[in-house]
C-alpha cells in the first residue's frame, strides 16, 4: 500500500499473507488473501495462476509484522486451489481464486473471517472503504514489514471507465482511489481485501487486482467486485 498507515493487531483479523516457497528452505510474501470461513480463503487468480500447486504455499494469519515470522511460526497449508474458470490474464477479468486450507482456522489463531456481501448490488457501498496489505509502499519500491491500511474513495463504474479508456471496466470490478493518486494498493497487495464497514459490519467488497502503476493521479486501483461472484463462491465451497 502506497501512502498508508501501520495497522494494529486485530484490526483486520481476516487478512492473511500468502508465502510462496521458492526452495525447500526459502519463502517470501507474494500476495494477500482473506479468510471467509474456517477452512476457506479468497485471493486473486493472478496470484496463483502460475503457481497452482497447493504445496507451493504457506498461509500466515493473525499477525501484522512480517519480520516476526520465522521458520518456527505456525502456518496453514493449502489443500486445494480453485481458480475461476473464466479468469483471463490478458484483460485480468474474473481475477478471483479460492484456497481450501488443510486444517480449519481456530479462534486461538487470532483470525476471524470477513463477511461476504450479498450477491449483486444489494448493499449500498459507502463512499470510502479500506485496502490493506504488505505490498509495495512505492510503485518502484518493495514490500512493507508492517501490515498497511489506507482509506480510499469508491468510484462508480462509469467514472472508472473514463480513467482506463483502453480497458474494459465493467460491473465485475470496483475501483477505488483519489483523483490525485498518492494513496493506493500496489504489487504485493494483490489478492488482499478491500473492505467496507456497513451498519457496523465489515464486508469483503473487493479483491486487490490491478492498476496502472501505483498511486498515480487519474489511475485508480481496480478490484474484483466480490458481490458478482457470490454464487460462484458458494458453488465451489459446497462442492469441494
Ligand atoms: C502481480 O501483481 C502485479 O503485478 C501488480 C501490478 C500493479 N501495477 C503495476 O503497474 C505495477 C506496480 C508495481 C510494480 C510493477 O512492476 C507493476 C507492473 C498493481 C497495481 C495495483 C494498484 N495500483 N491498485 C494493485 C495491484 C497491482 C499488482
Amino acid at each position: 500500500v502506497v501512502g498508508g498507515d501501520e495497522s494494529s493487531l486485530g484490526e483486520w483479523p481476516w487478512q492473511v499473507s500468502m508465502h510462496l516457497k521458492l526452495t525447500t528452505r526459502s519463502e517470501q510474501h507474494a500476495c494477500g488473501g482473506s479468510i471467509i470461513n474456517k477452512q476457506w480463503m479468497v485471493t486473486a487468480a493472478h496470484c496463483v495462476f502460475h503457481f497452482n500447486k497447493p504445496s507451493l504455499w504457506n498461509i500466515y494469519g493473525g499477525f501484522v509484522n512480517l519480520s516476526e515470522l520465522n521458520l518456527t511460526t505456525p502456518f496453514f497449508e493449502v489443500e486445494q486451489i480453485i481458480i475461476h474458470s473464466l479468469y483471463d490474464a490478458t484483460d485480468i477479468s474474473n481475477d478471483i481464486a479460492l484456497l481450501k486450507l488443510k486444517r480449519p482456522v481456530l479462534s486461538t489463531d487470532n483470525i476471524l473471517p470477513i463477511c461476504l456481501p450479498p450477491k449483486e448490488n444489494q448493499l449500498v457501498i459507502p463512499d470510502y472503504c479500506w485496502v490493506t496489505g504488505w505490498g509495495y509502499t512505492e510503485e518502484t519500491g518493495n514490500s512493507s514489514n508492517f501490515l498497511q491500511k489506507a482509506k480510499l474513495p469508491i468510484l462508480s463504474t462509469e467514472q472508472c471507465q473514463t480513467k482506463y479508456l483502453s480497458k474494459k471496466i465493467d460491473n465485475d470490478v470496483v475501483c477505488a482511489g483519489y483523483e490525485h493518486g498518492t494513496i493506493d494498493a500496489c504489487k504485493g497487495d494483490s489478492g488482499g481485501p478491500l473492505t467496507c464497514q456497513i451498519d457496523k459490519t465489515w464486508y469483503l467488497i473487493g479483491i486487490t487486482s490491478w492498476g496502472e502503476g501505483c498511486a498515480r493521479a487519474g489511475k485508480p486501483g481496480v478490484y474484483t467486485r466480490v458481490s458478482s461472484y457470490i454464487d460462484w463462491i458458494h458453488e465451489q465451497i459446497n462442492n469441494h
